[in-house]
């Protein structure tokens, strides 16, 4: 399948989804085999895997294997180190499933032979009965543990998971503005996915080979007729199941495309008939009539009307010889082992064919399950995993830091943070845009600044390097005249606090948002900041007031559905919903938002109190109403004792008066810096046409 083919939604008519003519690439994934077929109008395309045989695909992957084997090993060793218990009660349970559809066909024919002895014989002794009976009873006990194997393999799983978490997230969580998207691992466990499927894949692996050595076994100890004829079934059925080409759902994903231009005219009217768009003009130009009957017209001629993209899919045909001999090995068993009646004792005959039924009913079972594994991940993809989880541990932060505790005593200074720039330049990306272009200034110890500039000017990506959130791609960074990558990062932040235009709040309560660990004074500190924040009517009006968590996350472990429990009760559903966690979202406006923002850097200012040296609200009041942002910024101004307070904002107007120094960006270069009364003289600069223009509009 060619990954860059779009697989349009089965759900969808086809008549409804106008596609363009597209050609299949002839560039394939090197595992699949491109087909094609007609249906109706459409040609179709679809994919499947090809069974490498080949000796240099099966040394390739073992090279591959031998690459990552030495992380996969380690992994193993640390998930059981990490979690001992239940990973020997997985493993033992895994290796009950493995031996449990072995050994009970290994009973059924010790049983069908004392049943067939006894007949033959004519003669049932009290050892047959015993033994029978002792059978029976050991039968009955594999299918109890293979039951209450399933179910410990699912809890212990769980009980993994949580090792797992707790064990990997500290190695995971460092100061990094964000991991790479393949190292991301919100929605997955480290460690889980790769243990379950390497576990899960040996196992059903091992218990197709110990089903087949079995079957060997019962083999050997039958006619020579009966022998050919188990020994077939033994190895066709692994083959057919195997290689057999699957059609319908779980079967290849498809492209399809037509020449036909009845239909795209047809998906044309059909648009014209249902947007909003365009039904007013045509109601009225009178045209729904015509509309109507171009539609029937044209349909008439076309049997693509009833096609869906879905039957297209199960229309994917498998040759007939697969679908017999399919049919004939896995759902009529009996009929073949019918055919050697004439041949052998009726009565052997009949315990074959009950053997052989059991054998393909266990066989099928384990093969299918083995089949379902080969169309996701690889086994050599899997045991990658493990490479990836080791590269994200081992992932430096973008930002290299040294280890001098900020502030540093001989150069820092009690008005504030100095902040200087040399000649920085920064980019998205190496071959991203770039959004700071030689940019060179400085902020001094306890001024204020303004940095002003159009949307894009590169304000904010300027910046988020003082955080050492990024990394100038050129140039430096000074903080109080020393170089930032020598300071301790995180003694370094601890001197800041910042907030930004779109903050969210983490999905905690917002006490929890705003103390962020500190305890020391907490009402105190949360009342006053919200009052600062212009948030206190806000809070107080949520139900859970301070306990709100705006947008929770979902606790999706709060049921296990279909996974071994069966159906979940209405009367469990009920209990969940009254005494579970309550999971609501709380909407809030953007303005609202921006509100709590600031609470939050104010609750950081309360708490941090004079270690914070530098405040930065980068268009941090750009949605509240006048009144509010004024406030907020009064109360930001009211902080300045002891602290630089570097603020972007849009409307700057009230602000320019008090600004120590005013730096104006256009197209990531500053190309202004001074009061506003210095960058006034330039009637024609930048910054006189913005302040003008806000002055022309009232803002
Ligand atoms: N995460 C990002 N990835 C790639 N490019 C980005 C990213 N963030 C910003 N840019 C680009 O960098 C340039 C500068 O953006 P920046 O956000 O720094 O400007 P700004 O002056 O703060 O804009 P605004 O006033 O709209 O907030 C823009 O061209 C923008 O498209």
């Amino acid at each position: 399948m060619n990954p860059k083919q779009p697989l349009l939604p089965s759900t969808v008519p086809s008549y409804n989804v106008p596609i363009e003519d597209k050609h299949v690439d002839s560039v394939v994934h090197p595992k699949e085999v491109l087909r094609q077929m007609s249906w109706g109008i459409f040609q179709v395309a679809y994919s499947e895997p090809v069974h490498q045989l080949s000796l240099g695909g099966f040394r390739q992957r073992i090279r591959d294997l031998s690459y990552s084997a030495p992380s996969a090993g380690r992994l193993l060793l640390e998930i059981f180190r990490t979690a001992r218990t239940p990973v020997a009660v997985h493993l033992l349970a895994a290796v009950l499933l493995i031996i449990a559809p072995a050994f009970s066909l290994y009973l059924s024919a010790t049983i069908l032979g004392i049943v067939e002895e006894s007949v033959m014989t004519r003669r049932i002794t009290e050892v047959h009965v015993n033994l029978l009976q002792v059978l029976v009873f050991m039968w009955l006990f594999v299918a109890i543990t293979s039951t209450l194997s399933t179910r410990i393999m699912a809890d212990t799983r769980l009980a993994l998971s949580g090792h797992l978490r707790a064990h990997f997230l500290p190695q995971l969580v460092d100061g990094r503005s964000s991991l790479p998207e393949e190292y991301t691992f919100d929605t997955e466990v480290p460690g889980s996915k790769f243990f379950h499927e390497i576990v899960t894949r040996l196992l059903r692996f091992l218990t197709v080979v110990a089903e087949v050595g079995v079957l060997v076994m019962i083999i050997s100890r039958r006619e020579f007729h009966e022998t050919r004829l188990l020994a077939f079934f033994a190895v066709m059925l692994p083959a057919v199941m195997l290689f057999k080409p699957q059609s319908g759902f779980g079967g290849a994903g498809f492209v399809f495309w037509t020449a036909n231009p009845d239909y795209y005219y047809l998906a044309a009217l059909y648009k014209l008939a249902f947007s909003q768009k365009y039904r007013p003009t045509l109601a009225r130009d009178g045209m729904c009539a015509f509309i109507a009957q171009e539609y029937e017209r044209v349909s008439r001629g076309l049997e693509c009307l009833n096609v869906e993209t879905l039957t297209i899919q199960c229309g994917v045909k498998v040759q007939w010889y697969w679908d017999l001999t399919h049919n004939l090995i896995l759902d009529y068993p009996l009929v073949v082992c019918a055919l050697l009646i004439p041949w052998s004792d009726p009565l052997s005959s009949l315990v074959t064919m009950v053997l052989v039924q059991h054998a393909v009913m266990t066989l099928r079972q384990s093969v299918e399950l083995l089949r379902a594994d080969r169309s996701s991940d690889t086994f050599v993809e899997v045991v990658g995993q493990a490479e990836r989880l080791y590269e994200a541990i081992a992932l430096d932060t973008e930002v290299h830091h040294g280890t001098d505790r900020y502030p540093d005593p001989t150069l820092s200074r009690e008005e504030g943070m100095k902040i200087s720039f040399r000649n920085v330049s920064f980019r998205y990306g190496e071959d991203g845009p770039g959004a700071v272009d030689s940019v060179s200034c400085d902020i001094q110890a306890g001024s204020l600044a303004l940095v002003v500039g159009v949307n894009g000017s590169g304000k904010s990506s300027l910046l988020s390097l003082i955080p050492g959130i990024r990394q100038p791609s050129k140039g430096q960074v000074l903080i109080d005249d020393r170089p930032l990558a020598d300071y301790d990062v995180a003694s370094l932040r601890a001197a800041m606090a910042c907030v930004s235009q779109d903050e969210d709040m983490y999905p905690l309560s917002l006490r929890a948002n705003m103390l962020m660990g500190a305890e020391h004074n907490a009402a105190e500190v949360l009342e006053r900041a919200a009052q600062m924040g212009c948030a206190t009517r806000l809070i107080e009006r949520f139900p859970s007031q301070w306990d709100t968590v705006l947008d929770p996350t979902p606790v999706s472990s709060q049921c296990i559905h279909n996974f071994g429990y069966g159906r979940i009760s209405d009367l469990a559903w009920a209990e969940l919903d009254a005494h579970g966690p309550k999971v609501g979202q709380t909407a809030v406006s953007g303005g609202e938002k921006q509100r709590l923002a600031a609470t939050r850097m104010f609750a950081r200012l309360l708490h941090l109190k004079e270690r914070v040296r530098l405040i930065v609200c980068d268009e941090a009041t750009g949605a509240l109403d006048s009144r509010a942002e004024r406030d907020i910024l009064k109360q930001v101004k009211a902080m300045r004792v002891g602290r630089t307070v570097i603020v972007v904002t849009h409307r700057f107007r009230e602000l320019v008066g008090e600004a120590d120094v005013i730096l104006v960006m256009k197209e990531g270069r500053l190309v202004q810096q001074g009061t506003h009364a210095e960058l006034m003289l330039d009637e024609r600069g930048e910054y006189a046409e913005m302040y003008n223009a806000q002055a022309d509009s009232g803002l």
